[in-house]
């Protein structure tokens, strides 16, 4: 059975119906390797006669306490359409980065029969290219599993998010859909910065917590001091903790047990007017947009018309389907309960995450809790060539659909031509993003340097009246105003939480004074690690802060962030001249103590990026008038003798002396031919 298996498999990766994401696989007839086939319709959803058919088949050999397996999916469904409030349970698996929350969640869907133990397959809920190339989630996925306990059946909506700081926002999505969480810690590694983040989230959403120490098959776990670590950093009873190896399975049906016991139902009301939180969607191209709801009140049917409340458009439901992880078809989707509905949604700005939908023609309170984060860092994305301007802009709406934490305004530069400007929450989602754009829709986007924005409080009076207020927040260096206008500079800071082991304190202090970095507070969490609290300033992390900390500490210090507000500074505009011509695209923002160990590395990137001319080029970054740094480029020096054979000395003489003559009037006019490509790679990093 597994050969024919992997062949429908091979079949369908080869006709490109599968796309990266598991939600989306659902055109035409599909068939799963370890779920069963099943066949969609447009207008009737999803069938489930081919599915149930297999599911039987790929039910699972191995049968735990509370495993489902017995079950066809046929009951299961009709369990799903009467599962009582009390029986739902929704949560989250929160932690740091690496500590093993989608190990977990595989356990999870293998244990209560979602997938099949036998696939092969890990990390089964990072299901994009780019989450299994870098090894990390960085898109929160949900899956509904049952599980039996005490002889009742349970359905338990999972949610397993991302650890890096700057996918915090699908952190925090997803709480909103959430009444408890799995913190998830690494008993070899123990609290982390990110562990420490991620917990006051949900206790700032009032979510139970469900303590779990993880990885203690691992020889140098050391879960007792885990444990007194957590108990003096959240105030977390050791007996409650549990322990487990999400990698073995040890441990696992107990923390299953744990969350239907401890984690409340949803508060959520069956008999009223539907309300639904949007709080995940994607962009499916047969479907359109695909909306991830939690259902507040109420109860939704295929075939009733919806209405949004932020843009009021109405749409019929085509179809409803709950994710497990795979989509599976469902006539309704009650109170306390999450789907994915299909309402011929075809234009990707109409979706909008934390937007509440009701039945059309009804009113309805906001459901949302939710409001996404603000950008951090600002880069310029442009097309390669002007011709794929409108493919990019298609490109990045229906990313940006799927990442509602990105921002985009629209941009132009005289070197790069028409493009956006984005917003990001972090290098690491800048990355991933455009990573994204590549792999999900074959773009090929130009970014420009990363900055972050700057806020300006203007002095001249013609300004202000311009400009209506007496602020100006700016990102893009070229819009930088003349300083004489200016009276006050303001850039953003973050508060920098580092937890790290004592041995690399002195070097990490260093890294944070010489990033003009100010200590708040330092506590022992044990003898041998230390907790710091800094304000950093935005600007000065965005690039290589991480890094420099990995690399410092051997990997063992772990840094998160929070926005934390704006404070007065110096900055100047730094201008990149060549042959005493500004490069409009090459100036940048920095902090006045910086400006020329700034300036020094850019023309000295330059003098290697721009190619030898005929003509000499100076190469200069200037603040104002005053010239920081300088590198030229030397001419080509053209052989004007080779043509001499013997002869007189003064001939040859001649011809040089003309030659520089000719030189030095290519000096004072010469355009100066910098290739495209130059712009492009100084302005990456
Ligand atoms: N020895 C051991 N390794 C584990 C265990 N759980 C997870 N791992 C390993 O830890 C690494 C990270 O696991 P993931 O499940 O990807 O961690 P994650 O928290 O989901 O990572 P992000 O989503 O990127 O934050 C993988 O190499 C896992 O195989 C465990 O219980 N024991």
């Amino acid at each position: 059975m597994h050969k024919t298996l992997s062949i429908r498999w091979s079949l369908i990766q080869a006709v490109g119906v599968v796309h990266s994401h598991p939600a989306r696989r659902c055109k035409g007839t599909v068939h799963w390797p370890w779920q069963g086939s099943y066949s969609w319709n447009w207008n009737k959803g999803l069938s489930t006669t081919n599915w149930v058919k297999n599911a039987a088949e790929a039910s699972h050999s191995e049968s735990s306490s509370g495993a489902v397996s017995e079950l066809s999916q046929d009951s299961l469904l009709r369990e799903f359409a009467k599962m009582p409030v009390e029986r739902i349970r929704n949560f989250s698996i929160i932690a740091h980065v690496d500590h093993g929350k989608s190990t977990l969640a595989d356990r999870l869907l293998e244990l209560t029969g979602a997938i099949s133990k036998n696939t092969g397959q890990h990390q089964v809920l990072d299901s994009l290219q780019v989450e299994r190339e870098r090894g990390i989630t960085v898109k929160a996925q949900t899956a509904s599993i049952y599980y039996k306990y005490k002889d009742e059946l349970y359905l338990l909506n999972l949610i397993d998010t991302p650890g890096h700081v700057d996918f915090s926002n699908e952190v925090s999505r997803s709480l909103a859909a959430c009444d408890g969480v799995i913190l998830l810690v690494d008993a070899c590694h123990g609290v982390q910065a990110q562990t420490v983040a991620n917990y006051h989230l949900a206790k700032q959403r009032n979510l139970t917590v469900v303590p779990v120490l993880n990885k203690i098959d691992i020889k140098h776990a050391n879960p007792d001091k885990v444990c007194h670590d957590m108990q003096l950093l959240f105030g977390i009873d050791p007996d409650q903790v549990l322990k487990v190896s999400a990698k073995l399975g040890t441990g696992v049906t107990q923390v299953l047990e744990r969350v239907i016991e401890v984690i409340p139902a949803p508060r959520v009301e069956r008999n009223s007017a539907f309300r639904a939180l949007i709080f995940d969607s994607w962009f499916d191209k047969y479907r359109g947009a695909l909306n991830l709801i939690y259902v507040l009140n109420g109860k939704l049917e295929q075939g009733q018309d919806i209405q949004s409340l932020a843009t009021k458009k109405a749409y019929p439901v085509k179809s409803i389907s709950v994710l497990r992880p795979f989509e599976c078809g469902v006539a309704s989707l009650s109170a306390g309960q999450v789907g994915l509905i299909a309402c011929n949604m075809r234009n990707s700005k109409e979706s909008i995450i934390g937007d509440t939908i009701h039945l059309k023609n009804q009113s309805v309170s906001a459901a949302g809790s939710y409001r996404p984060q603000q950008p951090l860092v600002f880069a310029g994305v442009f097309p390669v060539d002007q011709s794929k301007h409108v493919a990019l802009r298609s490109a990045i709406e229906k990313m940006v659909l799927n990442d509602s934490a990105v921002t985009v305004k629209v941009d132009s530069s005289p070197a790069l031509g028409q493009g956006w400007r984005l917003g990001f929450l972090g290098l690491l989602h800048m990355e991933v993003f455009c990573q994204r754009l590549e792999q999900e829709h074959g773009a090929e986007p130009i970014i420009t340097a990363p900055s972050v924005t700057y806020r300006l409080v203007l002095g001249n009076p013609k300004m202000i009246r311009q400009q209506g207020t007496d602020t100006m927040d700016i990102s893009n260096a070229a819009l930088f105003p003349d300083p004489s206008s200016i009276r006050e500079y303001y850039e953003p800071l973050v508060m920098g939480t580092i937890i790290t082991p004592t041995e690399y304190v002195g070097q990490i202090i260093g890294l944070c004074v010489e990033r003009r970095g100010l200590q708040q507070s330092s506590v022992n969490i044990d003898e041998a690690r230390i907790l710091m609290k800094y304000v950093l300033p935005l600007s000065e992390i965005i690039l290589d802060f991480h890094d420099r900390l990995k690399s410092i500490s051997s990997g063992y210090a772990s840094f998160s962030y929070e926005d934390h507000g704006y404070h007065l500074t110096q900055l100047v505009r730094l201008d990149i001249h060549l042959n005493g011509k500004p490069v409009d695209e090459l100036c940048r923002i920095v902090h006045s103590s910086k400006a020329t160990g700034v300036a020094r590395q850019m023309v000295h990137k330059l003098k290697d990026l721009i190619p030898k001319q005929m003509v000499q080029i100076a190469i200069q970054a200037c603040v104002g008038s005053k010239v920081l740094a300088r590198e030229t480029i030397k001419a080509y020096r053209k052989d004007v003798t080779a043509k001499l054979y013997g002869g007189d000395v003064t001939r040859r003489m001649k011809l040089l002396k003309q030659q520089a003559e000719g030189k030095k009037k290519m000096r004072l006019f010469a355009n100066i031919r910098v290739p495209h490509e130059t712009f492009i790679n100084v302005l990456k990093r």
